[in-house]
């Protein structure tokens, strides 16, 4: 089979880990599988990459980039003791990972002395997670006997859109990936970057946090993949986050569509996007647990494999803000909402949801924590009390999400829904549901969350893993 597989943060967290990784690629290479792996960056260093930056713009102390390279150097330097035991495939890694850290710190120190950080140089410097994991594992692979090559995203042929933070591949990524990759993967196994590009200039962009499970798709639909594997710390995609509910169980199947609702509405088990690429070629993806590779996990699938299960999962998205705009004059008023989103869409915030009371004299919707200020500008900018008389946020809130595809045309989930929540004292302050049927989310107050999550998960059951597959 021809096989993408992507390990993440947490499965690469370190050298005994990617010792690990390099194991299971061995033989799932002895299969006789030709493969391309993508691995994220070691755990946490993204952040501290980003922390750093940020560091460096306000501080501007050279000092504190010279402290950091350390703390990069010797993590990165461990790992390699740690995953690789030939001596001359080790120097070899160390040389690059030496010349990379070097690279780093040199644009750290430049944007001490600018003292401003760009959206592109952001997306420079958290790349080097990434870039600094991948000589590694392709390492750890060559020192077990396996002829393995490393590229970046960019050098595999993934050409983005220069949204940096957020890039979107270009449609000619499909055919560059094909030409670049194609040739090699009979007898290497390749080791990609994950959650980097770069943009027709050559310029390094990244697909978003948690970015790798999209880069895996994107590979897998230019290189037509048998199955994309999505390696991860937990047991596949499961009835909701296990870290909220440890009764949640996996779940064995799913379709692209409730994964991709799923993803959305929080359940941070894949990238939003991670879909779209696969579904475009049929590619079934798998999300799996690299400790415990035995265990099949769960296989996402086209619709027409998938039996329809009223309730599948329960999500939540935490770390948004509800603004609510109010107005008598709104009523009747053509173009206010037209209006709203274009002023919002200009300040570049995203919405998650958004309801409007049928008495069209006031609108909610629901944003990221961190588009507040811009969204809250924009809309005082355009409205300035003309027609919108009254605009309030509230950030103390979170969406729940119920997912599944035989929602739709089921009548009575809603009642169970908000039956069941009542019953447990939880109060809703605003609903949404797609015209899909594939979900119904909901507004609670943040202390009421995690309760709001338990809740459903008991309602429909979830926690009892047989009753999902029986029916599927
Ligand atoms: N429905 C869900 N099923 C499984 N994991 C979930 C779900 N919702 C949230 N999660 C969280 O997603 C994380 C996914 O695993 P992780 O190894 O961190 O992925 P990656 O490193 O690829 O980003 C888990 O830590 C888990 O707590
Ligand atoms: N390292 C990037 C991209 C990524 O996909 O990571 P992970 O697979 O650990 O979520 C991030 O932290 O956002």
């Amino acid at each position: 089979m021809k096989m993408i597989m992507k390990f993440g943060g947490t499965s690469v967290g370190d050298g005994k880990k990617i010792r690990h990784v390099a194991q299971l690629l061995k033989r799932y290479h002895e299969e006789g599988n030709q493969i391309v792996v993508v691995t994220s960056a070691l755990g946490g260093v993204t952040d501290r990459l980003l922390e750093n930056a940020h560091l460096a713009s306000t501080k501007g102390k050279v000092s504190l980039v010279k402290e950091f390279k350390t703390e990069l150097a010797n993590k990165h330097h461990e790992a390699v003791r740690d995953a690789i035991d030939d001596p001359n495939v080790a120097k070899d890694v160390l040389q690059t990972l030496d010349l990379r850290i070097e690279e780093l710190e040199k644009a750290l120190i430049g944007i001490c002395y600018l003292g401003e950080l760009t959206c592109r140089s952001i997306d420079y410097i958290s790349s080097y997670g990434e870039r600094l994991a991948a000589p590694i594992v392709s390492g750890a692979v060559r020192s077990l006997g396996i002829p393995s090559i490393e590229y970046t995203g960019g050098e595999a042929g993934i050409v983005t859109t220069s949204d940096y933070g957020n890039a979107r591949p270009l449609e000619k990524t499909y055919e560059l990936v094909s030409k670049r990759l194609g040739c090699r993967l009979e007898s290497h196994i390749l080791v990609v970057t994950g959650f980097i590009g770069e943009n027709e200039d050559g310029i390094i962009t990244t697909l978003g946090r948690s970015g790798s499970d999209f880069s895996a798709s994107i590979l897998g639909a230019a290189l037509k993949a048998d199955e994309i594997w999505l390696w991860k710390e937990v047991n596949g995609i499961m009835t909701t986050d296990p870290k909220i509910v440890p009764e949640a169980k996996t779940i064995p199947q799913i379709s692209y569509a409730e994964a991709m609702e799923l993803s959305y509405f929080g359940a941070n088990v894949l990238h939003p996007r991670t879909i779209e690429p696969a579904m475009r070629e049929h590619i079934p993806v798998r999300v799996k647990n690299t400790f415990d590779p035995e265990f099949p996990g769960t296989l996402v699938v086209s619709e027409k494999f998938q039996c329809k299960h009223v309730v599948k999962a329960v999500s939540l998205i935490k770390n948004v803000a509800l603004i609510n705009i109010a107005g008598a004059e709104m009523a009747g008023t053509v173009g206010t909402v037209a209006r709203l989103f274009t002023a919002l869409a200009k300040a570049g915030v995203n919405i998650v949801m958004i309801s409007q009371g049928s008495s069209e004299s006031n609108l909610s919707f629901v944003i990221s924590e961190s588009h507040v200020e811009s969204a809250l500008n924009a809309l005082h900018a355009e409205f300035n009390r003309e027609i919108v008389k009254e605009i309030t946020s509230d950030r103390n809130v979170c969406v729940v999400a119920v997912v599944g595809a035989g929602m739709a045309g089921t009548p009575g989930v809603a009642k169970r829904v908000f039956g069941a929540l009542g019953n447990s004292m939880i109060n809703i302050i605003m609903i949404s549901q797609g015209s899909s049927q594939y979900n119904i989310s909901f507004v609670v107050r943040e202390d009421d969350a995690f309760a709001a999550v338990k809740t459903l998960h008991d309602e429909f059951e979830l926690y009892n893993g047989n009753r999902i597959e029986k029916q599927l």
